[in-house]
């Protein structure tokens, strides 16, 4: 499990995120959703301490910092092509087994679990978005985390794409880890999901059982509960006030 307890990150005047406590269940697949600019990078980043700011996160009540052991703890991918241009899959995900004190077999495993094994040699610098994608989940993958942190994993990914990626994140929460995935893939949602955490302009606006969000504001659906609760909150809709 994680808890986030009140983070908050400012950048010179402006709030990106204030005050954010919410809680992210073990055993469920948890979406992270929110407009544009509703801050869902900035708290992951800050829930990893990859950012300066206030407040604290703990996996399973121990923070990131203190985390004995962190590859084999949490698995997160915020950036793809995040990769040395002159180095093959393989090696890339070699190197990081290395520095984690991962056992090399589990590199190929890895490869395999993504589907990318007929591709392991190649360089990550020609790879789709697609295939960055599935390479970015073998890196988060590769100390058999208990906890799983993807950042708009969905991207790029076409429709077969999306399809495996919802069946794998649920078989990994069905083993009992954490997963929580931020998306703006609304559509679908519902089967992937149980639960929900809605930011809107750096709040959070609902968080828990995603059929109790969206009985809770009279939708029938998921993405008209969200339309209506982050109405208020589009960085880009025409005219909104920035206040
Ligand atoms: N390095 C930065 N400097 C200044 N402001 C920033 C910086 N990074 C993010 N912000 C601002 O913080 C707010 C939250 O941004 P963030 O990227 O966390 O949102 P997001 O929900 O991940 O958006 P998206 O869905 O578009 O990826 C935005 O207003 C953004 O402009």
């Amino acid at each position: 499990m994680i808890s986030c307890r009140h983070l908050t990150k400012r950048y010179g005047a402006a709030t990106a995120v204030e005050d954010l406590s919410f809680d992210v269940r073990s055993g469920v697949v948890t979406a992270f959703l929110g407009p544009n600019g509703a801050g869902k990078s900035t708290t992951l980043r800050l829930m990893l301490e990859l950012d300066h700011g206030e407040g604290v996160t703990t996996f399973d009540g121990t923070r990131f910092r203190d985390l004995p052991d962190p590859i084999r703890t949490v698995g997160a991918v915020l950036e793809t092509r995040a990769w040395h241009p002159g180095r093959s899959a393989h090696d890339h995900l070699r190197m990081l087994a290395v520095g984690g004190g991962v056992p090399q077999p589990r590199v190929d495993e890895v490869l395999a679990l993504v589907g990318l094994a007929d591709v392991a040699h190649r360089r990550p610098k020609g790879f789709s978005l697609g295939m960055a994608q599935r390479l970015s989940l073998a890196v988060a993958l590769l100390g058999d985390p208990k906890v799983i942190v993807l950042d708009e994993p969905e991207n790029g990914l076409d429709p077969q794409g999306i399809h495996w990626l919802r069946t794998f994140l649920r078989d990994l929460a069905a083993q009992g880890r954490t997963v929580l995935v931020s998306s703006h893939q609304l559509a679908g949602i519902e089967t992937l999901a149980d639960d929900v955490v809605v930011l809107g302009r750096g709040r959070v606006l609902a968080q828990g059982p995603l059929t109790a969000f969206v009985a809770g504001v009279g939708a029938d659906r998921l993405e008209d509960a969200y339309l209506q609760v982050t109405a208020e909150s589009m960085e880009y809709a025409g005219g909104a006030d920035h206040a």
